[in-house]
């Protein structure tokens, strides 16, 4: 079995944890009230610029041409995601600029750029991971019972295109990374802070200006 895959069915409990979070159950049935997910996209703008430098840290320690350019089409890809955040933004009345980020986001924040600052690849990909592979999870869980306000949220992440994304990432990781105890320690600590997000954005905090 890849390292990707072990890492990810060790992290079993967490992706179900997640797929039934109320946060993300609230996303599929459309109740989710409308002010959290303002504030989940205002702090996710936030948490996804974080990840954009995170990959950039990425591409400045590669050590051969196909690492950096895999690098480099993953941060396009944050690219288009946060104009979708923009496009949110646009529409919900959402100001971007200047938010403020919560304790869950500065804790996912401050981890990836310390993970991917300290320059071992291998590491960063399993601290990177879980953001990819667990969106896709939920996209393609959700996309059957979705229905309602945030629908578009469910079919961007159930894009295939967003899967092939984080099959990138994995086979990245695979061919960079070994098993060992800071590999495993910084894949399930990403999924502890996926959830801690959840948890954020469900209790509500952060400003949301322009509302
Ligand atoms: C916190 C978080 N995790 C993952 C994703 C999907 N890239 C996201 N937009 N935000």
């Amino acid at each position: 079995m890849s390292l990707s895959a072990e890492l990810w069915g060790g992290s079993a409990d967490l992706a179900a944890a997640a797929l039934e979070h109320p946060f993300v159950t609230g996303i599929a049935d459309g109740t989710l009230p409308r002010e959290r997910f303002a504030g989940y996209v205002a702090q996710d703008a936030f948490f996804l610029e974080a990840f954009a430098r995170a990959y950039a840290l990425g591409v400045a320690h590669s050590r051969d041409r196909a690492t950096l350019e895999a690098f480099a089409d993953l941060l396009a890809g944050v690219r288009d995601e946060l104009r979708l955040h923009d496009g949110y933004a646009a529409r919900w009345g959402i100001d971007l600029a200047g938010v403020e980020p919560t304790p869950a986001t500065s804790a996912y924040t401050e981890f990836l750029l310390a993970t991917a600052a300290l320059g071992d690849v291998g590491e960063t990909c399993a601290a990177m991971t879980p953001c990819m592979r667990l969106y896709a999870h939920l996209g393609q869980g959700l996309v059957p019972r979705a229905t309602g306000p945030y629908r578009e949220w469910v079919d961007t992440y159930a894009d295939p295109a967003f899967a092939e994304l984080a099959a990138t990432l994995e086979a990245l990781l695979d061919r960079l990374a070994a098993g060992t105890p800071a590999v495993r320690r910084a894949y399930r600590r990403a999924m502890e802070l996926e959830l801690g997000f959840f948890d954020g954005a469900w209790r509500g905090g952060g400003s949301v200006g322009g509302q």
